[in-house]
Parts: structure tokens; C-alpha cells; sequence
């Protein structure tokens, strides 16, 4: 698990430590160094991009060590009266130049801004960032980005590799930072406000029979799904309930002889009164917003075992919220929404991606899984996960009935809801990488390549 933490955290760890902020920023500076000889790999001109704080002042002590190594080193002072001194005397002596604008060079360092970044570039540091031609290394964060949102409310710098200091922060998993690089300065941290879980710890997570398991032994997910205009969503999300675990399927709803025709091994029905017992439910994909959509919804809550709401579904509760009334406050609940889904849940999801599902996670005493490149998955217990797209292949109509369907399957087995909504989305976007392979597929496709996906994940689990 990749731990992140937000600025606010850094600042408090970085008060914590037994060393002076000096030492911290020489540590921070030299892992720089490092990082962008390794990138210049044998070439020696660098140029550094130097703002008023503390991440211009690693920037310059990093142009000092790069001197001590033989590299030309020139710096713009985008605040010079506010440059780190200590850095900006260091990096002089070594024989670093101050320049008014950078000349050719093989990297360039942005020093710009760091933690304490807010809003985009500044229009004299964008006029200097235009004109790079020159890889970025950017020093903790590409500048213009926030630290704990990934958000850009304005230009920022695109960087082919962030190096960064002590704990990875919210930023590099929310947004482009290239190939980000962590470097050791002796930080330490409590528990993140974001993790990201490995494909390994995916895989390790992945419920699989064992010697004595039968059918039933991970559980039965039914799927309430589909409607007689959307014969699809039942067909997909009932899928990916059957390939997703080897626990039974039972599907209820509209759509049974669609479903039946694709999948023989689920066992159909057309109401959920007739389903038999299940131990999690799907539902809402191609359900539509009609009084038998509500029925169907009030059913599956009462249930008393671990929904995962998704597509119409949310709507559903958005406009009737008394509808979560009918759901026990004991079991879990999974809600899937994409951006407009979550506005009507729970309002407009703001720049702050993060705070908005821990916010709707604790009002709604649900997982909540906000869609996106970098989809969050936050907990009521605070707990929150990230998981990044490899690629935009799984934003295709369709493509989230297999999400829930694959949900579905895992909390029916028993997995922790956290974890179920993570893992899905995990196995879902590496499915979309594996069939989509560079050209775009539909749904069915991301569904046929599941199987591949949880082999994939499970490979990297290491035997005892
Ligand atoms: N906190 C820590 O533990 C450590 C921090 N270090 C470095 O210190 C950095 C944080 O330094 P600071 O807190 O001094 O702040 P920054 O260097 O991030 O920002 C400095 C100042 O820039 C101004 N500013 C804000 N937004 C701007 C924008 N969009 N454009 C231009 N200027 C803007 C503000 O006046 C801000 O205080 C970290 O990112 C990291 O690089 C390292 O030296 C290692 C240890
Ligand atoms: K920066």
C-alpha cells in the first residue's frame, strides 16, 4: 500500500523531526540532484526555475550539488528578493549564474512552487515554463498543481518526472506528475489520508476456491439490473458477476431472457421476491427511475446483506433520500457515482475530489467510489484508496456495469466494501489496458478480458 499524506501533514511531520529544517532541505535537495543526473545522464546543462519559498530553495541547493559535479548550472529568480538565501549563497559560490532567462539546456529543475502553492502559475513563471523545451524534473510537485487536491485551477508545469520528499502526497496519484521518484529525508508519518493499493495486494485480495469450496462457498450475488430497454446493463454487470469470483449468480429483473441467452450459469428470475437468498446485491445498471425501479431498490436494501448501488440506482435515493431508510444501518453499502450521479447524491464534486467522497462517505454511511482517471474510493471510517486509470480505454458506455457487477461479486464473498470497490476498479481498468491494447473496444470486450485482468493481478502475488 502507497501511502499519501497532505501538506498540512508534511509540515507537522517536518516540526516533528529531530533535525533542522536546513538539514531536511539538503537531503531533499542532494535526492534531486541525484534524480536529475540520473536524467542527464552524461549531458551537463541544467536550468533551474527558482520561486520565493522553500521549494525554490531546494531547487538552488540542488543547482549547488549538481555544480560540485561538474554540471553548468543557471537559475531565474522569479521573486528574487524572496529567494532562499542560504540556497541562492551556496549555489553562487559553487559557481551557479543567475540569469534573466534560461538558455539552452538538457533538464530543467522547477523549483517554482511547492506545498504551499495556490492557484495556477503566475503569468511571469508561465512566460518562463513556455519556453522550455527541455524535460522538467519538478521539485515535490509539478508547480500550479495543489499538493492534496491534484487540482489545477489555472497553468501548471508538466513535468516528465516529480522527485519528491519524505511521503508521497495526494498530488501524485490525482494528477499527471510523470515518473514520480521518493526520496528518504527521515519524515515520519502517521496513518495517510490516501493509499493506493498495489496490483499485488489486489491480487492478494482476490477471492479464489480453495480444496474444499464449493458453489456457494463465495457467496451468491444477485444482480437486480437491466429493464426491457436496457437489456444490456443486466447483460454486462451479470457478467461480470460470473467471471469475477467462482460464487454463484442469480439475476431478478426485466431482462432474464437476455441474460440467460449470454450467461447459462446464472439462474434467472423475473423479480427479486423469486431470487432465493443472495449474500450482496447489484443494483441499478439499466434499472431505470420508474415506480418498479424504486420497488426493486427498497427491496434489495431490506435485504438485510451488502448492496452496491450504482447508475439509476443513485439516482433513486437522490430523489427520494427516505428510500435509505429502508436499508439496516448494519449492512454495508457500496455507491458507485460518476461526477453528475454524485452531484445529484450530494451536490457538485468541486475540485477537491477527495473531500468530496470522505464527506459523502460519512453522510451516507457508505463506500463511496467517486469515477474518474483517478477514481477514489472512500470509506465511512475515513479509510480512502486511489486507483489510477492506466489508460482512458474504460470510459465507454457500459464499461460501469461491469465496475458494479464486479463489486457485487466481491462483497458477496465476504470482502471488506473498501476493499471490494477497490479491487474492482483495480481489476476493471486493467481489463480496459489488456483488450483495448491501443484501440478503443466496447464494454464487452473490458468484460471478456476480466479473466485476464484477475490472472494478471493474481500472478503477482507472492507464494508462501
Ligand atoms: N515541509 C517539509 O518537510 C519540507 C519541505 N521542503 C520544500 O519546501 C516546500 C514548501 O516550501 P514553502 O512552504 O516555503 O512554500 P513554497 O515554496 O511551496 O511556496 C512559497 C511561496 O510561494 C508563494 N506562492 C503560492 N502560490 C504561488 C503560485 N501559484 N505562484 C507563485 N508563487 C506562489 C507563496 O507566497 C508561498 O508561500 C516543499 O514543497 C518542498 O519543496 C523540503 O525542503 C524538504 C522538507
Ligand atoms: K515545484
Amino acid at each position: 500500500m502507497r501511502g499519501m499524506w497532505t501538506a498540512a501533514e508534511v509540515r507537522a511531520a517536518e516540526e516533528r523531526a529531530p533535525v533542522a529544517e536546513s538539514v531536511l532541505m539538503r537531503r531533499a535537495a542532494f535526492g534531486t540532484a541525484t534524480v536529475a543526473l540520473s536524467m542527464l545522464d552524461g549531458r551537463r546543462r541544467v536550468g533551474l526555475l527558482v520561486g520565493a519559498g522553500n521549494n525554490g530553495g531546494d531547487a538552488l541547493w540542488a543547482g549547488y550539488f549538481l555544480r560540485r559535479r561538474g554540471v553548468r548550472v543557471y537559475a531565474v529568480l522569479l521573486a528574487p528578493e524572496r529567494a532562499h538565501r542560504a540556497g541562492l549563497a551556496a549555489f553562487r559560490r559553487a559557481g551557479g549564474r543567475v540569469v534573466d532567462l534560461l538558455p539552452e539546456v538538457d533538464l530543467v529543475v522547477d523549483g517554482i512552487v511547492g506545498l504551499s502553492g495556490r492557484g495556477g502559475l503566475r503569468p511571469d513563471a508561465v512566460a518562463h515554463v513556455e519556453r522550455v523545451t527541455a524535460p522538467i524534473l519538478a521539485v515535490d510537485l509539478p508547480s500550479g498543481l495543489d499538493a492534496d487536491t491534484g487540482a489545477a485551477s489555472g497553468r501548471h508545469v508538466r513535468a516528465a518526472v516529480t522527485v519528491t520528499f519524505g511521503c508521497l502526497k495526494p498530488v501524485h496519484a490525482l494528477a499527471d506528475c510523470g515518473d514520480v521518484r521518493l526520496v528518504d529525508i527521515g519524515l515520519s508519518v502517521d496513518s495517510p489520508y490516501l493509499s493506493e493499493l498495489t496490483s499485488a495486494e489486489i491480487g492478494a485480495l482476490w477471492p479464489v476456491p480453495g480444496r474444499s469450496s464449493d458453489k456457494y462457498t463465495q457467496g451468491v450475488t444477485g444482480v437486480a439490473a437491466g429493464s426491457s430497454v436496457y437489456p444490456g446493463a443486466a447483460v454486462l454487470a451479470t457478467g461480470a458477476a460470473v467471471l469475477g469470483t467462482s460464487g454463484m449468480v442469480r439475476y431478478a429483473g426485466a431482462a432474464a431472457e437476455a441474460v440467460r441467452a449470454r450467461w447459462p450459469e446464472a439462474i434467472c428470475t423475473g423479480s427479486i421476491t423469486d431470487a432465493g437468498r443472495v449474500q450482496a446485491w447489484v443494483v441499478g445498471p439499466g434499472l431505470g427511475t420508474g415506480s418498479s425501479a424504486e420497488a426493486a431498490l427498497r427491496t434489495v436494501l431490506e435485504a438485510g446483506v451488502p448492496v452496491c448501488v450504482d447508475a439509476d440506482a443513485i439516482t433513486l435515493l437522490a430523489t427520494n433520500p427516505s428510500l435509505s431508510d429502508a436499508r439496516d444501518p448494519a449492512t454495508p453499502l457500496v455507491l458507485t457515482p460518476h461526477d453528475r450521479e454524485f452531484a445529484r447524491l450530494a451536490g457538485a464534486v468541486g475540485d477537491d475530489r477527495v473531500g468530496a467522497a470522505r464527506r459523502a462517505a460519512a453522510r451516507f454511511d457508505a463506500v463511496v467510489l467517486l469515477k474518474g482517471h483517478a477514481t477514489v474510493i472512500a470509506a465511512p471510517d475515513g479509510r480512502t484508496l486511489v486507483n489510477r486509470a492506466g489508460s482512458s480505454w474504460a470510459a465507454t458506455a457500459g464499461s460501469g456495469d461491469v465496475l458494479s457487477g464486479l463489486i457485487g461479486a466481491l462483497l458477496a464473498s465476504g470482502t471488506d466494501p473498501l476493499l471490494a470497490a477497490a479491487g474492482a476498479a483495480h481489476v476493471h481498468t486493467l481489463a480496459a489496458d489488456l483488450a483495448a491494447s491501443g484501440a478503443p473496444i466496447p464494454a464487452s470486450s473490458l468484460l471478456a478480458a476480466v479473466p485476464d485482468a484477475v490472472r494478471t493481478v493474481r500472478a503477482l502475488v507472492p507464494s508462501e
